[in-house]
C-alpha cells in the first residue's frame, strides 16, 4: 500500500489539507503585505506559498544571492516536495514556451531562464554540503496574473493560483526534520537584506482588499493533495545521499572517470544522481547502459521517480538492445539469431573441437564456447598470431600455444558454419556496431555515456562505448566491482585505450545488506582472486563499512528434495503476512530449469509469481523469480535461493578448469546472496539424494 492508507482515509487526509491551506491563505495575505515593497503581484505569490506552511513548507523572501553584490533571489521554498529557488515574474504578456524557448510578447526571455538556473545551482552547492542531492533543488517561474503550468528543462513554470496545486503535488522527499535542516542552511547561505523583515508567525486576520478572493481554489488543492498521496514514496537515497555520493555525482573530470567498489555500497545510486546532475547542467542526450536485459527498465524506472523532469534525456538501454537498434537505423542487417548460431557451435564441436587437444583443458564444450564469446570475438581478435600471444584475462586456465592452435581452429570451424547459414552471434552485433561506429560517429553524439556493471562486458563492447563516449570531460563513466562478474570475459581499461588515472573513485559504505548477510556472502569468496579491469586482486576480502540494520540469513538443510521445497514454500508464507507482502520477495535459481521447476511449484501452492524478465521495478504483489544472472543490480528484502549450493564443488583439489569454473559459480551466488537486504534463506539438501544431485551435476 502505498503512503496515505486507505482511499477513504487519503479522501479526507487531502481535503484536510485542502481546506487548511485555504484557511491560512488569509493570514498569509496578511503577512505578506507586510513584506516591504511588497508589490501587489509578490504579495499575492509570497501569501499563495506562505500559505503552505500549513502543510510543513517553509518560506525565504528576497535573499541576497550568494557571490553577486546586489542580485536577490525572490523567494526559495523548502517542504515535503523539496526545494524551490523561485523567481517571481510580473509581465504583462504572457509567457510563452516555444522550441525550448522562452518568449513574452515576442521577446526572447531566455536571460531570465538562464539567471534563474545559476541561482538554483548555487542553491545545490550549499545543500549538497548537507548530502541533499540536486534532484531535490528545483528553478520555478512564478507568473503572477498568469494561468501556466509547464516546464522548460528543467525550469518549472506556473502561474501564482498555479503555484500551491503544483508543489502540494508534488511526491514527499523531505521529512520535517530535513526541511528544517535544508531551511536552516539555505537561511544562512542566502542572507536576508537588512531591510526585509518577514514575520512568519500569523497574525490575527483584518479586513483586506481581497475579503471574498480566494488565492486559489480549494477543489485544485485537494486534488493536488491527492496527487501526492497517491505518489509511490521518495526512498531516502533518492534525495539524501553521503556527502562523498553526493560529491561523486556532481564532480567535474576531466576524461573517462570510474566508479567502483563492493557489492551494495550505492554505485548505481551515483550512477542515476550523476545522471541527473549532467541532465540538469546541459541539453544533450545521455546514454545510461548496462550488460543484462531487463535491469534498464528498472533503472529507468527508479530515475522517473527520482529525477522525472529529465527522464526523455536518459536513454537506459542494454548494451545489445541498443547495438541493434543503432544497426537497424543505419540500415546494416545483422541477423541476429542465437539457436542457429548455438547450432552452429554444436556442428564444429563435434567436427573439431572433441577429438581434440582442448578436452585435456577441458571436456565440456561450454568452456570453448565461452572462450570464442568472451576471449576471441570478445576481443575481437582477427588472427591465431594474435590470439598466440593475448592475456586471457578473466581466465584462469592458462593454454599452451597448441591449446590456442585447437581453440582457433574450433574458432574458424564455428565461423564458417555460422557464415554458411548466414546468422549472427551476439558478438557480431557488436563488432558490427563498433565497425559502423568507426566509420560514421553517432549523429547527434551523446553528451554522456554512464555504463553499469562494466566488468560483465567483453573488450570490444567497452571500446564501442569509448568509441560512442569519446574521451572529453565528463563524457564516459564506468561503474561496476569485479568481483561480481559472472562471465567469464576480462580486459584492462589500457586495451580499450581508456585511461582514467587520477579520475577513478572507491565507494566503501554498504546500504543495501544486513551484516550477517554481508558477511556470510563475503566468506564465500574471500579466497578467490579477481579481476579488476585495472589489475588482478589476489583475493577477494575486502574492507567495507556497514549501515548496521537487522537481518538474518537462515539456512535450511533438508533431507531430500520434496522436503526441501516444502520448506521454501512454507517460509515463503510465513512471510507473507499481508496484502503487498510478496512484493519484496525473490526466488533466485542457478538455471532455467530450475526456474521453470520454482515456477510450477509455487504457482500450485498458490504464490503469485512474476519473473524477472518482466519486472520493471514497480511493485508487484508478486514473488520475483528469475536466475542469479538476471538479478544483476537488483535488490530485495528477502531472498530465497533454493539449492544455494548444488554447484559449488565439495573438494578444492581440483583441475585448472573446474577451478575456474567453481570459482565463477561461487561469483554469482555471491551476486545472488549480495541481492537480499534483510533475509537469505539458503536452502540445501544434505541427504543422500542431494549429493547425489551434486555429484551428478559435476560429472557433466
Ligand atoms: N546514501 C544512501 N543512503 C541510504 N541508502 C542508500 C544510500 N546509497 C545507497 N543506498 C541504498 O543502497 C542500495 C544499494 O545501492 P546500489 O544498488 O547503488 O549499490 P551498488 O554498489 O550498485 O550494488 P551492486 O554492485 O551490489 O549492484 C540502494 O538500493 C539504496 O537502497
Amino acid at each position: 500500500m502505498g503512503a496515505g492508507g486507505s482511499a477513504g482515509a487519503r479522501g479526507r487526509r487531502a481535503r484536510e489539507d485542502a481546506l487548511e491551506l485555504a484557511r491560512r491563505s488569509r493570514e498569509a495575505y496578511e503577512l505578506a503585505g507586510r513584506f516591504e515593497a511588497a508589490a501587489e503581484a509578490e504579495r499575492r505569490v509570497a501569501a499563495t506559498l506562505l500559505s503552505l506552511t500549513a502543510l510543513g513548507w517553509r518560506l525565504l523572501v528576497d535573499r541576497r544571492w550568494p557571490g553577486s553584490r546586489s542580485a536577490n533571489v525572490d523567494m526559495i521554498t523548502v517542504g515535503p516536495g523539496g526545494v524551490f529557488v523561485i523567481d517571481v515574474k510580473r509581465w504583462r504578456d504572457v509567457p510563452r514556451v516555444d522550441d525550448g524557448r522562452l518568449t513574452a510578447g515576442a521577446q526572447d526571455r531566455d536571460g531570465e531562464v538562464r539567471k534563474l538556473l545559476a541561482m538554483t545551482r548555487t542553491a545545490e552547492e550549499q545543500v549538497a554540503a548537507l548530502g541533499l542531492s540536486p534532484v531535490a533543488v528545483r528553478p520555478l517561474m512564478v507568473f503572477a496574473g498568469h494561468r501556466l503550468d509547464t516546464e522548460l528543462g528543467r525550469v518549472r513554470l506556473l502561474g501564482d493560483p498555479d503555484a500551491v496545486n503544483a508543489l502540494v503535488a508534488e511526491p514527499k522527499r523531505l521529512t520535517p526534520a530535513m526541511v528544517r535542516a535544508v531551511t536552516a542552511h539555505l537561511e544562512e547561505a542566502f542572507p536576508a537584506y537588512e531591510t526585509t523583515v518577514l514575520d512568519e508567525r500569523p497574525r490575527a486576520s483584518t479586513s483586506s482588499d481581497t475579503e471574498g478572493e480566494a488565492l486559489f481554489a480549494v477543489e485544485e488543492v485537494e486534488q493536488a493533495a491527492m496527487e501526492s498521496l497517491l505518489h509511490a514514496p521518495i526512498e531516502q537515497w533518492m534525495t539524501f545521499l553521503h556527502a562523498d555520493q553526493v560529491a561523486l555525482a556532481r564532480r567535474d573530470w576531466s576524461g573517462p572517470a570510474r566508479i567502483s567498489g563492493p557489492a551494495g555500497t550505492g554505485k548505481t545510486v551515483v550512477g542515476l544522481h550523476r545522471a541527473a546532475h549532467l541532465a540538469a547542467r546541459g541539453t544533450g542526450r545521455i546514454l545510461y547502459v548496462t550488460y543484462v536485459n531487463n535491469l534498464p527498465r528498472v533503472q529507468g524506472q527508479l530515475f522517473r521517480r527520482m529525477a522525472g523532469t529529465f527522464a526523455d534525456r536518459v536513454e537506459f538501454t542494454s548494451l545489445h538492445a541498443w547495438a541493434q537498434a543503432f544497426l537497424a537505423d543505419r540500415g546494416v542487417h545483422v541477423p541476429l539469431k542465437r539457436d542457429r548460431a548455438a547450432d552452429a557451435f554444436s556442428r564444429a564441436w563435434v567436427s573439431v573441437g572433441r577429438d581434440s587437444l582442448l578436452t585435456e583443458i577441458d571436456p565440456n564444450p561450454g568452456y570453448w564456447e565461452e572462450e570464442i564469446h568472451y576471449v576471441i570475438k570478445g576481443r575481437g581478435l582477427s588472427s591465431l598470431d594474435e590470439y598466440r600471444s593475448v592475456a586471457r584475462y578473466g581466465r584462469r586456465t592458462a593454454l599452451q600455444t597448441a591449446h590456442r592452435e585447437a581453440a582457433w581452429l574450433l574458432y574458424e570451424e564455428y565461423e564458417m558454419l555460422r557464415g554458411e547459414r548466414g546468422v549472427c552471434d551476439f558478438s557480431d552485433v557488436l563488432l558490427a556496431a563498433l565497425a559502423e561506429l568507426s566509420e560514421r560517429p553517432a549523429d547527434p553524439p551523446y553528451a554522456a555515456v554512464i555504463v553499469d556493471e562494466i566488468q560483465d562486458l567483453t573488450l570490444t563492447g567497452v571500446r564501442l562505448l569509448n568509441a560512442l563516449a569519446g574521451d572529453g570531460p565528463n563524457g564516459l563513466l564506468l561503474i561496476g566491482d569485479g568481483q561480481q562478474a559472472v562471465y567469464p570475459g576480462g580486459f584492462r581499461l589500457g586495451e580499450a585505450g581508456i585511461g582514467i588515472k587520477g579520475r577513478g573513485a572507491v565507494l566503501r559504505t554498504n546500504y543495501r545488506n544486513a551484516a550477517e548477510i554481508l558477511q556470510t556472502a563475503m566468506e564465500l569468496v574471500s579466497d578467490d582472486p579477481f579481476d579488476d579491469l585495472d589489475g588482478p586482486s589476489p583475493n577477494g576480502r575486502r574492507s567495507v563499512d556497514l549501515t548496521y540494520h537487522d537481518g538474518r540469513v537462515l539456512r535450511v538443510e533438508a533431507a531430500d528434495g520434496a522436503d526441501h521445497d516444502q520448506r521454501l514454500v512454507e517460509a515463503i508464507k510465513e512471510l507473507a503476512d499481508g496484502p503487498g507482502a510478496f512484493a519484496d520477495m525473490a526466488v533466485l535459481c542457478r538455471s532455467l530449469k530450475e526456474i521453470g521447476d520454482y515456477h510450477r511449484l509455487l504457482t500450485r501452492a498458490g504464490i503469485p509469481v512474476l519473473r524477472l524478465e518482466n519486472y520493471d521495478g514497480r511493485p508487484v504483489d508478486a514473488v520475483k523469480l528469475g536466475t542469479y544472472r538476471r538479478a544483476k543490480g537488483l535488490e530485495f528484502k528477502y531472498v530465497f535461493l533454493p539449492h544455494h549450493d548444488a554447484d559449488l564443488p565439495a573438494s578444492t583439489k581440483e583441475a585448472a578448469a573446474d577451478q575456474e569454473r567453481a570459482e565463477l559459480a561461487r561469483r554469482q551466488l555471491f551476486v545472488a546472496m549480495t541481492r537480499a537486504r534483510d533475509l537469505l534463506w539458503l536452502g540445501s539438501v544434505t541427504g543422500t539424494s542431494g549429493r547425489a544431485r551434486r555429484e551428478d551435476r559435476r560429472s557433466r
